[in-house]
C-alpha cells in the first residue's frame, strides 16, 4: 500500500463528528474554529448550501472528521440543501455511513425553535452532543440557560461554546475526548422520525424550556428598534437605495490611491524588463503580453475588495434578509420569490455561486427562473470592463454636487442588470403559467456588529480568486492570445500594425462583420473571444491588443488614454450595454448543466442573452451615434 492511500485509509478510520443545526446557528463558524477552514460565514439563512469536510486533533491526541452541513429546520427535508443535511445523517448518501456522533449546534437564544430540530435528531439513535453556541449572546440578553438541566432532560452532554471567540470550542472538544472512542451504530430509519407527531415534539420543547431556560428577555429590544427604521414601508427602502449608492460611490473614490499605485508599479516593471532585454520575441511576450494585459487586469483588484468589503459587512450585521423582505413586493410582482434575494445577490459576486444558492428553493420552476437570471446580476468579472469604459469616457466630476458621475453610470448599469433581470423573470414566469407565489418566509437574525474575522476571511478568500484567477486563466489566456496577435507577422510593404495580419487579427475582422453594426472595430472583436472564458480577460486582451497596434516607442503602458482617443463616446456606451448581458461565460452556462441536469436551460440562456445583448448594444450605438457621440 502507497503512502497516500495508508494516510487515506487512516483518516477514513477516524470518527465522523457530523455539525447539525437549524440555519444562522453558527455551524460552519465552529467548523472553521474547529478544522481551520475559511469558509463562508455569515448571518443569515441558508449561507451553506454543501456537504463540507475537514479534520481536527484534540489537545488529548483524538484525530476527528468533521462534517458542515446545510442548516435544516427538521430532517422531512423541502428543499435541495436541506436534502443533503438528511441524506448524510440518515447514511442514505451512496458509499458513506451514518456520522459516528452527531453535534447537534442550537442557538441560546432562539431555542424555542432549534430545540425541536434536536428532539428530532435524537430519535436517529445516534451518539449526540448538544452544543448551546452563542451563549455570549444569550448572557447579554439575560438569557439564562441551565445546561446541566437541559442535559438531563436530553439525556445527552450539553455544553456552551462560542464559536467566533478563541477557545470557545473548548468545551466541545472535551466532551468529544470523553466520549471517546466512539463505535459505529447504524442510525435508525427516517421513518421512525414521524413517528411522532409535531404537536407532541411541541409540547416536549415546551415542558424541557420551562424547567432548563430562565428568559428575562428584552429579545432583539436593540434589533426591534433598528427594524423599526429599516423595515419601515417608506424609510425602508430609501435607506436600502442610499445604501447602494453610498457603495458605488466609494467603488470608485475610494478605490484610484491603490488602484494608481498597483497600475504604476506594473508600468514600471514593464519598462524595467523592457529596457534591459533586447529586442525580440521574448521581450514582446513579456511587454506586450504579460505587463500590458495582465497588469491591465491586476489594477482593478481594490476596486473589488472595496465592493466586497461593503457587501460583507451588510451580509455579517444581518441586514440583507432584511433587503429581501423589502425586494420582496417587487420581486413578488414579477413572480420570483422573496427566497431568490439571497442567490441573486450571490451573483453580484459570479453568477456561479448564485446559481448553485438557488438550492435553497423550494419550487422548481422558481428555483428556474433565479438560475436563468442569475447572470443578469453584475459579477465581478465585469467591474473591470466597466471600470475601464467608464475612467476613460466618463468625465470624473461632480454633478448634483454631491454625486460623482462616475459612480452614477457604474450604478446605473448595476441597476440596468438587476432590472432587466427582473423584465426576463416576468416573461419567463409568465410563460410557464405558473401559480401565484407562497408568501416569503424568512428568518429575520438579531442584529450584530460584523465580527473582524469573519470580514477579513471573505476578502482574503476574494483576493485569492482573484490573484489566482489572473496568475492562472487570465495569465495563459493572455499568453495566447499574445501568440495569436504576434504571427505570422506582416507582410512586405504593410500599412497596418503587424497585429492587423496576424491570426487574432484575421479572426478580430472576421467577426467584424457581425459586430460592426453594433460598433464595436476588430480590436474589440478580438477581446470578445478570449472574454469568453473569463470577462475580465477582456480588459487584458484588449491591453495586449492595443500595445500590439501601437508603433514606436509611445507604446502606452496604461489602455485607458489609448481607447479614449481612439473609441468614439458611442463604441464605449454600446462595449458598456453589450456587457450588462454579455451572454459569454462558459463556465456559468456549464454549471447551469450540471445544476438543471438538462442541456435545455443553459442552450436557452446562452440564446435569450445573445439576442438581448446584440438588441440593447445595437439601440445603444445608434441612439448615441444619433445624438452625436
Ligand atoms: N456572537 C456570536 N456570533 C456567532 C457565534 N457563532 C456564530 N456567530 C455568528 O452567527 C452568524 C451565522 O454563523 P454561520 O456559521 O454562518 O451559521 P451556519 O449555522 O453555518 O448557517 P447556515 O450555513 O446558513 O446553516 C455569523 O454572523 C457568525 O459570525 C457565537 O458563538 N457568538
Ligand atoms: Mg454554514
Amino acid at each position: 500500500m502507497g503512502a497516500v492511500e495508508k494516510a487515506a485509509q487512516a483518516v477514513a478510520q477516524q470518527p465522523m463528528v457530523a455539525l447539525l443545526g437549524n440555519p444562522n446557528c453558527g455551524k460552519t463558524a465552529l467548523f472553521n474554529r474547529l478544522t481551520g477552514a475559511r469558509q463562508k460565514v455569515a448571518n443569515y439563512a441558508g449561507v451553506t448550501i454543501e456537504r463540507k469536510e475537514g479534520q481536527f486533533t484534540s489537545a488529548a491526541g483524538n484525530s476527528f472528521r468533521l462534517l458542515d452541513l446545510p442548516g435544516a429546520y427538521s430532517l422531512s427535508a423541502h428543499t435541495p440543501d436541506e436534502m443533503i443535511t438528511r441524506d448524510v445523517v440518515a447514511g442514505l448518501r451512496e458509499g458513506e455511513r451514518s456520522p459516528d456522533v452527531v453535534v447537534c449546534v442550537v442557538d441560546a437564544t432562539n431555542l424555542r425553535l432549534n430545540l425541536r430540530l434536536v428532539l428530532e435528531i435524537k430519535r436517529l439513535g445516534l451518539p449526540m452532543v448538544m452544543c448551546l453556541n452563542m451563549v455570549d449572546v444569550a448572557k447579554k440578553r439575560g438569557i439564562v440557560v441551565d445546561a446541566a438541566r437541559l442535559s438531563q432532560e436530553l439525556g445527552m452532554p450539553v455544553v456552551e461554546t462560542v464559536a467566533v471567540k478563541a477557545g470557545g470550542e473548548k468545551a466541545l472538544v472535551e466532551t468529544l475526548d470523553a466520549m471517546w472512542p466512539f463505535y459505529h451504530s447504524q442510525a435508525n430509519p427516517l421513518s421512525a422520525i414521524d413517528a411522532v407527531s409535531v404537536e407532541d415534539t411541541q409540547r416536549e420543547v415546551r415542558r424541557i424550556l420551562s424547567i432548563a431556560v430562565k428568559d428575562s428577555d428584552d429579545r432583539g429590544n436593540r434589533t426591534e428598534k433598528i427594524d423599526h427604521f429599516v423595515l419601515h414601508p417608506f424609510m425602508g427602502p430609501i435607506i436600502l437605495a442610499v445604501l447602494m449608492f453610498c457603495v458605488f460611490q466609494a467603488v470608485f473614490s475610494w478605490a484610484k490611491a491603490p488602484m494608481d499605485l498597483i497600475a504604476a508599479g506594473v508600468a514600471d516593471l514593464g519598462v524595467l524588463v523592457g529596457n534591459h532585454m533586447p529586442e525580440g520575441v521574448l521581450r514582446s511576450l513579456l511587454v506586450d503580453g504579460v505587463f500590458s494585459g495582465v497588469g491591465a487586469v491586476l489594477v482593478f483588484l481594490p476596486q473589488i475588495l472595496i465592493l466586497f468589503f461593503f457587501i460583507l459587512v451588510l451580509e455579517d450585521c444581518g441586514y440583507l434578509p432584511r433587503a429581501a423582505f423589502l425586494l420582496d413586493r417587487l420581486m413578488g410582482g414579477v413572480g420570483l420569490s422573496g427566497r431568490a434575494f439571497i442567490p441573486l445577490l450571490s451573483s453580484f459576486a459570479c453568477a456561479i455561486p448564485g446559481i448553485m444558492a438557488a438550492r435553497t428553493i423550494q419550487n422548481p420552476r422558481d428555483r428556474i427562473v433565479t438560475i436563468m437570471i442569475a447572470p443578469l446580476m453584475t459579477c465581478s468579472a465585469r467591474l473591470p470592463v466597466y471600470a475601464l469604459v467608464i475612467a476613460a469616457f466618463i468625465p470624473n466630476k461632480e454633478v448634483w454636487g454631491a454625486f460623482n458621475l462616475q459612480g452614477l453610470v457604474l450604478f446605473c448599469l448595476y441597476f440596468a442588470g438587476i432590472i432587466s433581470a427582473m423584465a426576463v423573470a416576468w416573461v419567463m414566469k409568465r410563460s410557464m403559467r405558473a401559480k401565484r407565489n407562497q408568501p416569503l418566509m424568512l428568518e429575520l437574525p438579531a442584529y450584530h456588529w460584523p465580527h473582524m474575522r469573519n470580514l477579513a476571511i471573505g476578502l482574503y478568500e476574494r483576493a485569492k480568486i482573484f490573484l489566482t484567477r489572473v496568475g492562472t486563466t487570465i495569465l495563459t489566456l493572455m499568453v495566447l492570445l499574445w501568440a495569436l496577435s504576434s504571427f505570422p507577422g506582416a507582410p512586405e510593404g504593410a500599412t497596418h500594425p503587424a497585429i492587423y495580419y496576424s491570426i487574432a487579427g484575421m479572426l478580430g475582422r472576421a467577426l467584424e462583420f457581425i459586430f460592426s453594426p453594433i460598433g464595436f472595430n476588430w480590436q474589440i472583436c478580438i477581446a470578445l473571444v478570449p472574454g469568453m472564458a473569463a470577462r475580465e480577460v477582456a480588459v487584458g486582451a484588449l491591453g495586449t491588443v492595443y500595445a500590439l497596434s501601437q508603433t514606436g516607442e509611445e507604446l502606452a503602458n496604461s489602455l485607458q488614454p489609448v481607447i479614449a482617443s481612439s473609441w468614439s463616446m458611442a463604441t464605449a456606451l454600446a462595449l458598456l450595454a453589450w456587457y450588462v448581458f454579455a451572454p459569454q461565460c462558459l463556465s456559468t452556462l456549464s454549471v447551469v448543466r450540471r445544476e438543471t441536469n438538462s442541456m435545455k436551460y443553459p442552450l436557452m440562456m446562452a440564446g435569450y442573452m445573445f439576442v438581448l445583448a446584440y438588441t440593447a448594444t445595437f439601440i445603444t450605438y445608434r441612439v448615441a451615434l444619433a445624438l452625436g457621440g
